[in-house]
């Protein structure tokens, strides 16, 4: 998906929601458990019920690896179900030395067909750049996260007083562009966000820690958004979760179109 039909998808939605699905065994509804495949059926009723709501989904890797081959299973099934028109993201935090990048980039943009793929910048460019080498596919590059740990690392400054995030954003604005690169930047750094928005105007962040992690989306979207959004703003339990009975898939399309309505305020707000 190109970034002007990821813009395009945001105006006909009036929304940069983007879905996590963290299915768990042990949250999941318990009638679902008597399924064949009750990861899949979760995610299942889940992509239906929101679809309306979400211009992404974000399958995190962990909770289906987690169950061996039947998860990576269940992984391609979901990867399959979700709408074409949306912008799937295969969470799984992946970079290693080229040699294996190219096949982590293999898996997830070959044998399965994920639009985008979450990577570590740790290990530097050769790491990056073979996710680069696929047309049409997109890396989201770790920068900011939201996670207390991100205060470990990514805000040491440099001789001249500069974090180590905003040296990740100006060294890898090189190895792509905003037309495949996109840096996760979590919700619940507040003004940082602004920081990021400057280093890098035209590029997408996907921005996790909206609901559980308790970061604010208008926060979001004040320091954060540009003239064609720049936003891709992912709940997943405060979606998923948000009941564990069998209501579970329209108590999470309430909790998606409770955030869409709230987006399209802040579209209306800042792009008119
Ligand atoms: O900085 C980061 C990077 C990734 N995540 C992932 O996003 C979701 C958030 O889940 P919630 O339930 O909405 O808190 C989850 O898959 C994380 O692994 C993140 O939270 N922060």
């Amino acid at each position: 998906m190109t970034r002007a039909e990821l813009f395009s998808q945001i105006q006909q939605k009036s929304s940069f929601l983007c879905v996590g699905l963290d299915p768990d065994l042990e949250k999941i509804p318990s009638h679902l458990k008597a399924e064949s495949d009750p990861i899949f059926s979760f995610c299942r009723e889940i992509i239906e019920q929101t679809a309306d709501f979400a211009v992404a989904y974000k399958p995190n890797i962990a909770f289906f690896e987690a169950l061996g081959p039947k998860g990576w299973e269940s992984l391609q099934k979901v990867q399959e179900i979700i709408p074409k028109d949306i912008f799937t993201i295969a969470d799984a935090k992946r970079g290693d030395i080229g040699n294996t990048s190219k096949l982590y980039a293999k898996a997830f943009f070959e044998t399965m067909d994920f639009d985008s793929i979450t990577v570590a910048p740790y290990m530097g460019k050769d790491s990056v750049t073979p996710f680069l080498e696929f047309e049409n596919k997109w890396v989201i590059l770790l920068a900011l996260t939201s996670n207390m740990g991100s205060l470990d690392f990514q805000v040491i400054e440099d001789k001249e007083g500069k974090p180590l995030f905003l040296s990740v954003l100006e060294k890898s604005q090189a190895w792509g562009s905003p037309e495949n690169l996109m840096f996760v930047v979590g919700a619940t750094r507040g003004e940082l966000i602004g920081e990021v928005r400057k280093a890098v105007p035209e590029h997408f962040f996907l921005v996790p820690g909206v609901g559980a992690q308790g970061g604010s989306l208008s926060e979001v979207a004040k320091y954060g958004m540009n003239s064609t959004c720049g936003l891709l703003v992912n709940s997943s339990r405060g979606i998923i979760y948000a009941s564990g009975e069998k209501d579970f898939a329209k108590a999470a399309r309430k909790e998606a179109e409770k955030l869409q309505i709230e987006m399209k305020g802040l579209l209306d707000l800042y792009l008119g």
